[in-house]
């Protein structure tokens, strides 16, 4: 299956979030909470950045999707990321967890592993996350949110993480790499300079979030096309923009404004497995 085939089908998922504006709970970073929310926006979704698990019981069953990042975990995050997981699991709701900095430490590692315990519906995370998640962690070199692999390494660990835990897995990149564990799919949008952005990569996480509201029943589906959809958006705010700062600007522009023509010009998704 090559772009041609997938292409009306990211369509399809942009037109249903605009639809249907689902309503996605973000238990996010901090650095990330701004980003990740007008990136929801722009596309259609409706963000909710609830964090409190006070309000989890109460909150959680309305939600459409939910996206999980411990970007800037403390230990009293977690007890609210799990108790908004575990009801969304149990609610049928589809949930991403974003691994970010995974392996900055001991308790961060032992947290993620723990979520993953909840049945994520979507692993993202970049190259780096993805092979220290899977317990690959002897070829682990990172120790923040920057990946030090290319998102092609990480293919493996990405098959071995989704058949290890029923998620389907994404592995941020210059190739975004999307595995149910048996299939391998690669998207070939984005631009080199969304890596300066800070939370592009949980912005993604959040937008994936969004398009499994849609689609809940195909999560290797959603997740593709999502990040074909951002790749796309990121592709166009670099030919506006001047550096990061106005990038960010841009490609919530175009994001906001994309259209059928460009996506089904510019989405590139192979079949890599
Ligand atoms: N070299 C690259 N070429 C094209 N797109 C890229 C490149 N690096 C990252 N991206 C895009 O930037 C976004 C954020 O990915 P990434 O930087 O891997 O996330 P993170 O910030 O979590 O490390 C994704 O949409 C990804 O496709
Ligand atoms: C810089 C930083 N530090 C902790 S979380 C965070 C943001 C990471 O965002 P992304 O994973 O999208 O680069
Ligand atoms: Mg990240």
């Amino acid at each position: 299956m090559e772009s041609k085939e997938w292409s009306s089908g990211v369509w399809t998922h942009l037109t249903s979030v605009r639809r249907q504006s689902p309503l996605v709970q973000c238990i996010t970073n901090l650095v990330s909470m701004d980003l990740v929310a007008n990136t929801l926006l722009s596309a259609g979704a409706s963000p909710a950045m609830v964090h409190s698990v006070a309000e989890v019981p109460d909150f959680t069953p309305h939600i459409h999707a939910l996206c999980v990042n411990v970007g800037t975990l403390t230990p009293d995050w977690l007890p609210s990321m799990k108790a908004a997981a575990e009801l969304a699991s149990q609610l049928g709701k589809p949930w991403v967890l974003d691994p970010a900095a995974v392996s900055c430490s001991g308790f961060r590692l032992k947290a993620c592993l723990e979520l993953v315990e909840l049945k994520p519906s979507v692993i993202k995370g970049n190259g780096s996350e993805i092979i220290a998640l899977s317990g690959s962690a002897s070829q682990c070199q990172t120790k923040g949110a920057d990946s030090s692999h290319e998102s092609t390494e990480a293919v493996e660990a990405a098959k071995s993480l989704a058949l290890s835990s029923g998620a389907v897995v994404a592995v941020s990149g210059a190739v975004d790499i999307v595995t149910d564990g048996k299939r391998v799919v690669g998207v070939h949008n984005g631009t080199k300079m969304m890596q300066k952005i800070t939370a592009t990569g949980c912005s993604l996480a959040g937008l994936v979030a969004a398009f499994l509201a849609v689609d809940p029943l195909h999560p290797l589906e959603a997740t593709v096309s999502a990040m074909s959809v951002f790749g796309i958006a990121g592709e166009l705010g670099e030919e506006l923009a001047n550096g990061p700062a106005s990038l960010r600007m841009h490609l919530i522009d175009s994001l906001y404004g994309l259209d059928e023509t460009t996506v089904l010009s510019r989405v590139r998704i192979t079949r890599l497995g």
